[in-house]
């Protein structure tokens, strides 16, 4: 059974900051969220966690692998090397939704993300050890069949663009809707799901509700492990078996499932 550890990372009181003492220049905040984005991608990835920008000024984080004294740890250097710092409220759950839910709870009860003294938040639940290793997370590599064939050789990039954000829209919708799961573009024409335990027939639905809706044809691989790492890393092969065998949904998962 999965049982997900999502971690909400929130940059605090970070609307006043950026108008303050008047409005910084756009060029610098993308500099500082992108670089901040970054920094937490080696932080958690280093611990087998993936994190995802979402708006960037809140990123959610699969952190099955991480414990409080990890999260501790990346918050303090956060402060220590950023004019920002971050609060982190962390959730668990058997499905992902469940988990960034309670996780979300955390921030939103201890106050507002625009409260200048609501600052580095550290709340929530970790998986305990048993909990920590078992194969937990359930991660789905979506990418477009033939984006390059289809999409960027041919039309113009704009196009290209709507197109892949259409999918993406259509795709977590449904997703977090019929699934409890939550998807995230993750650049190119990828999209990754981290999702409950879901049967096959679930990604076929999924991949046939977004080819109908907006007409983007997915495929999908889908891998278990007990982080983000080995889920995601056992998804890219199952993604790999579908280009191999012309198939639309591969799963790779462990032999006890
Ligand atoms: N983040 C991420 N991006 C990827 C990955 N693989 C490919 N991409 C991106 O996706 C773009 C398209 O690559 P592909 O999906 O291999 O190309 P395609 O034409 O759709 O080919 P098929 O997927 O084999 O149908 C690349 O230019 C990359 O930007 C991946 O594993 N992760």
């Amino acid at each position: 059974m999965t049982r997900t550890q999502i971690t909400l990372v929130q940059i605090d009181n970070y609307g006043p900051w950026t108008v303050t003492p008047e409005p910084r220049r756009e060029v610098d905040l993308q500099t500082l969220q992108s670089r901040l984005y970054a920094d937490l991608c080696q932080q958690i990835g280093r611990e087998g966690g993936y994190v995802f920008f979402a708006r960037f000024d809140n990123m959610i984080a699969v952190t099955n692998g991480l414990d409080w004294a990890d999260h501790e740890l990346i918050q303090e250097s956060i402060a220590n090397r950023y004019p920002v710092s971050v609060s982190m409220g962390i959730g668990t759950g058997t499905t992902p939704q469940e988990a960034l839910a309670e996780a979300t709870g955390v921030l939103q009860t201890a106050g507002s993300a625009q409260d200048g003294t609501r600052t580095e938040i550290l709340g929530g639940d970790v998986l305990d050890e048993d909990e920590r290793a078992a194969k937990g997370v359930q991660v789905a590599h979506f990418d477009v069949i033939d984006v390059t064939g289809t999409y960027t050789d041919r039309v113009d990039a704009f196009e290209t663009f709507i197109a892949i954000e259409q999918g993406y829209a259509a795709l977590m919708r449904y997703m977090y809707g019929q699934h409890d799961s939550l998807s995230f573009f993750v650049g190119g024409d990828n999209v990754i799901a981290v999702c409950p335990d879901l049967p096959a027939s679930a990604y076929e639905d999924a991949i046939v509700h977004v080819s109908g809706e907006v007409g983007v044809d997915l495929q999908v691989g889908v891998g278990r492990g007990a982080s983000a790492h080995d889920a995601g890393m056992a998804a890219k092969h199952a993604l790999e078996e579908c280009r191999h065998n012309g198939t639309r949904v591969e799963r790779a998962l462990p032999a006890d499932d």
